[in-house]
Parts: structure tokens; sequence; C-alpha cells
């Protein structure tokens, strides 16, 4: 955390724009961009809020007081070690351009990802479990015990792919192509509830009752019969038809008519419509999602070939906060740490743990080297403030930062290392928002490339309204979809999340901003678009 001693020596008053919306405003008014977010605290205050509330509402009142760049905040450029070299406090910020710290940690990924053989590299060798078996006692790779931690996660031992039973493996990847075990469907089927039939009609009705889903096969038909038969019931031999029940009629001599005209084949599904044993039904690296369980159980699958998902631990830092009841005395209630273990879940992650480490950053060297994960996410610390340990730390640890701030509104203190035994750390601000933008930016690519999935797959949509933009950097505005369009929110400071919990999507805006209609990028979050105006009711649109 910044000490705020040092918040408020180095907070001025800064020049917002009439409709300022975020921590952008001050370096619009000529504030070099390092110390733009210097001001948060302030900008993140009742006069931010009400200006986001009222756009009309001038702030301009205020003087600009542009400062230099904060000690501390200087960036070592991608690779550059941090062992046994302290950063030196008047070092030059570089920040990493966004689209370039998204390639960053991507690569990142792949490069670290022999464990994880991506699309298009399915592991070698015939499937079947590759967890320990039963009689398998000590730590399992995938779980390593507290007592015997496996920091090298690149451990060859480690299984290359699981064999995951079906009702543990949504959101993993498959390791391998998904193939058909069996015909789909794997007998001739009656599409409909009504009559088999063979041959030309009328049909005398065959005295057996109905041939039902599920049942035995019946005896063969012979023309001029029929059977009553049900949806899913497999077709007697010689069929030729099914004739749905409205479709038809009996008489009084135990005699079937058609209403319509019969065309052989009609409403009965091939044995091996849909696939042949063996048929390749998706690639590897396709996450696994409700629809591919159901389709892999039809294809008669009981487990699954899965990638190890990669495993995350969560380090929360800062004395200041409570994780139960109402801020008091400037304490404050933990919002990331409830927020982050499900998010990084829903992005295929296998949450080892959320750990409170407060302000000690002999706690925190432990927990960075000693951890078991693939990926270790801290949040705060990240700045220059006298109890931020990040970086320290991360030097004490011999870590390799391959990106130290990047060039993004908010969040821009973000960070990403290389740690001993192929493992890496992403620092996420402490500020809330700010450490959404760093986990959309920084921990969502890498994971997808740990975890061996696809990218996401990038999209844009116009903007409704005028955004604000940073003149230098990129920023991220919570926005929510409607119709073609997106709709920017406010709320969106970087200490404030009522914005993003009322939004589908976080919209790219490039530097100098963005107008009505023009097409911005947006980030998808992990939950659904919400459908309709009433969803983000109680969220203030610009
Ligand atoms: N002198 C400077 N000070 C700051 C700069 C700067 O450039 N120069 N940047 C500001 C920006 S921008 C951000 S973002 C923050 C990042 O700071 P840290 O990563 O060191 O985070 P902290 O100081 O620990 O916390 C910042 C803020 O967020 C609150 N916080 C922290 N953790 C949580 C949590 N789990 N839940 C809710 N809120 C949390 C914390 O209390 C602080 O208010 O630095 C600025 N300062
Ligand atoms: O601008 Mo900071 O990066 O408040 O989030």
């Amino acid at each position: 955390m910044t000490h705020p001693q040092q918040r408020a020596a180095g907070t001025g008053p800064v020049v917002r724009p009439v409709t300022g919306s975020g921590p952008v405003a001050g370096a619009e008014a000529g504030v070099e961009p390092g110390a733009t977010s210097g001001a948060e605290p302030e900008s993140d205050g009742v006069d931010e809020a009400l200006a986001l509330v009222a756009p009309s509402r001038t702030l301009a009142h205020r003087t600009a007081s542009p400062r230099s760049a904060p000690p501390g905040t200087a960036s070592v450029r991608a690779e550059n070690s941090l062992a046994g070299a302290p950063r030196a406090k008047a070092e030059r910020h570089r920040a990493t351009p966004w689209p370039d710290a998204r390639d960053v940690a991507t690569r990142a990924g792949a490069r670290t990802g022999p464990a994880h053989p991506g699309p298009g590299h399915p592991t070698s060798g015939p499937t079947g479990p590759a967890r320990p078996g039963p009689g398998h006692t000590g730590p399992s790779p995938d779980h390593p015990s507290p007592d015997h931690p496996s920091p090298d996660h690149r451990d060859p031992d480690r299984p290359r792919r699981h064999a995951t039973p079906l009702g543990q493996a949504l959101g993993h990847v498959l390791a391998e192509p998904l193939r058909a075990l069996t015909d789909l469907p794997s007998f001739d089927t009656s599409a409909m509830d009504g009559w088999a039939v063979a041959g030309p009609g009328p049909w005398s009705i065959r005295d057996e009752g109905a041939v039902l889903a599920g049942h035995a096969s019946a005896t063969a038909l012979e023309d001029g019969t029929a059977v009553r038969i049900a949806t899913g019931a497999r077709v007697p031999p010689e069929t030729t038809a099914v004739i749905r029940s409205e479709h038809s009629r009996t008489d009084a001599g135990g005699h079937l008519h058609a209403r319509r005209e019969v065309v052989p084949g009609q409403d009965i599904r091939p044995r091996g419509q849909e696939c042949r044993s063996g048929d390749q039904l998706l690639p590897a690296g396709t996450p696994v999602t409700p629809a591919v369980l159901g389709l892999a159980a039809a294809a008669g699958y009981d487990e699954l070939p899965t990638l190890p998902r990669p495993r995350v631990e969560i380090l929360v830092l800062g004395d200041e906060l409570l994780t139960a009841g109402l801020p008091h005395e400037g304490l404050i209630r933990d919002a990331l740490g409830p927020m982050l273990g499900p998010w990084l879940t829903t992005l295929g992650a296998d949450v080892l743990a959320t750990r409170r480490i407060g302000d000690d950053a002999d706690a925190l060297r432990a927990a960075v080297i000693g951890s078991p994960a693939d990926l270790v996410i801290t949040t705060g610390g990240t700045a220059a403030g006298p109890v931020d340990h990040v970086h320290p730390v991360l030097a004490q640890a011999g870590a390799a930062l391959l990106v130290d701030g990047v060039k993004v509104r908010p969040g821009h203190p973000m960070l990403l290392a290389r740690l001993e035994g192929g493992r890496h750390l992403v620092g996420l601000p402490g500020n809330p928002l700010a450490a959404i933008s760093g986990l959309l930016t920084l921990a969502e690519p890498l994971l997808r490339a740990l975890a061996g999935a696809p990218a996401s797959t990038p999209y844009r949509a116009a903007v409704r309204d005028e955004v604000h933009g940073h003149p230098h950097d990129t920023r991220l505005v919570p926005v929510v979809h409607r119709g073609d369009q997106v709709v920017p929110l406010h709320y969106n400071g970087p200490a404030m999340l009522r914005g993003i919990a009322a939004a589908d999507g976080m919209a790219v805006v490039p530097p100098g901003g963005a107008r009505p209609g023009d097409v911005l990028e947006i980030l998808d979050l992990p939950w659904p678009v919400s459908p309709a105006p009433g969803a983000a009711q109680g969220a203030c649109f610009t």
C-alpha cells in the first residue's frame, strides 16, 4: 500500500474536464503520465463521484500542478533481472504499451508451456488415467501438501494429461481431440412419436403395443404392417418410414392410414447421422463447457483427457483490510480476496489458496518463494510507498521483470515477473478496478496460454457516448451492451467497483478518447452479456 503521508505529499490540485470521469484527467491537464494517478486517491473522492453522476458539474476551478513521475515507478524493461539490482529511484518510467503487455503475457505462458501442450499439440500416449492410482501415497504433483510444496511446477513427473471424471471436467481444457467412441445415433432411431411402417399403406397394425425408447429391438416389420413407436426408440428392422401420430388415422378395421404423402426414411434418424465412431468431434485445446460435457457423455465418455489446470495462489497485501463487517477507523473491506478466486476459476485456473499477507515483506517473500503455484497473483503493494514491498521482494527472489508498468488507466503499476522454477507472478495494483485492469491485461492472457486454451477472440463494437481518453495511455472502461452498441458506465474510477459490477464488458479506449459511434475493442467479462436494460439498473450511464 502507499503510505497515507506520501499520498498527501504527492497529490496536488489538478484540472479536470467538465465531464471528467476517471484517473486520466490530471494527465489531460498536462501532468506526466506516471504522476497522474498519484492524484488518484484525491480523484477517488467526492468530487470525482459527483462529476461522474452529474457530468455538467464543472470541476475546472481547480488548477493544474504538473508533477514529475514518482520515484520507484520507474521500469526495468523486459527480461531485466531484479536480482542484486535494486531499482534506482530516479530511473525513468518506461511502461509497456497496453497491447504489447498482453502479447508479452501470452508469450510468457506459451513459452512456459511444455507441461501444457496446447491446441494442435496433443499429448502422446494412449488415453487413460494419468493420475497416480488409488495405491499412491504422498503429495500428488497436482496437490502438493503444505509440508511438501513443489515450487518447480515444470516437474517432468507432473502428469501432462489427466483423466478427469465428467462431473469435474467443467472449465478444463481438452488435452486431446475428442473422438466419438460410438456412432451417433448408435442405432436407427425414431425421431417422432407415431408409427413405424414398412412398404406402402394402408398398413395393418401389429398387435404388440408400442416400441418404446430404451427397449430391446422389435422383430422385423413385414411389408404392409405398422407398429406404434415412441421418439428415441430403435426402429424395427425393415421399417421404411415413421409417420407422426398427427399425420395418421386408424380405422375400425385395425388399419393405419397416412394423412399426407409418406417419403421413405422420413422421421428416422439413421445410425451414424451425427458421427461415426472415431470421428473427431472437437480439437485438442477446446475448453470444456457444459455443452462439451453433454456431447462427451453422448459419445460414450466417462472421463475426459484434460490438460493440467494452471495452479494459482492469490496473496492479498495490505494491513488496512478487513475480512468482515463495516469499514471503520481507516480500515476497509478487502474487495479483491472475494473477487479474484472465483474470477480466476472461471478463467480455468485451479486456485490453491487466497492468503492475506498484510504489509509484511518477510511473509511476502516467503510466500512468493515457497508457492507451489504456476502463477502467484499479488494485490496491492505495487507502487512506491513505504510498505509497497512487491518490487523489493521480487528483487530478493531473483525474479525477471517481463512487464513493469503498463500504459493503461487504471492499473498502470501492474507488473509481470518470471520467478525461479518457470513460475510467474502478476502484481495487481491495490485499487480494485486497477486490479481488474491488471487481471484482464496480464493474468488472463498468461493463464490462457498456460492452460493451453485459445487466446480470446477480440471483437469490436461502436460506443454510444463520448469517452474521455488519456493523452498517452489506453483506458479500460466498463461498458454494458445495448443492441449492437456499448454504453460506457460511470463509477469507473480506479478505486470503484460500482461500474464494473453493472458491466458486461470493458471497452479499450485508445489514447485521446472516443467519440460517439467510434468502434472500440471490447474485452469480455466472464459472465453473460446483460440481456435487458433492467440488468444494469442503478448503474449510472453517461
Ligand atoms: N506516489 C505515487 N503513488 C501512487 C501511484 C503513483 O504513481 N505514485 N499510483 C497510484 C495508483 S495509479 C495505484 S493503482 C496505486 C497502486 O498502489 P499499490 O498497488 O501499491 O496498492 P496499495 O497502495 O496497496 O493500495 C492502493 C489502494 O487500494 C486499496 N486496496 C488495496 N488492496 C485492496 C483490497 N484487497 N480491497 C480493497 N481495496 C484495496 C488500498 O487501501 C489503497 O487505497 O497506487 C497509487 N499511488
Ligand atoms: O490509475 Mo491506478 O492505476 O489508480 O489504477
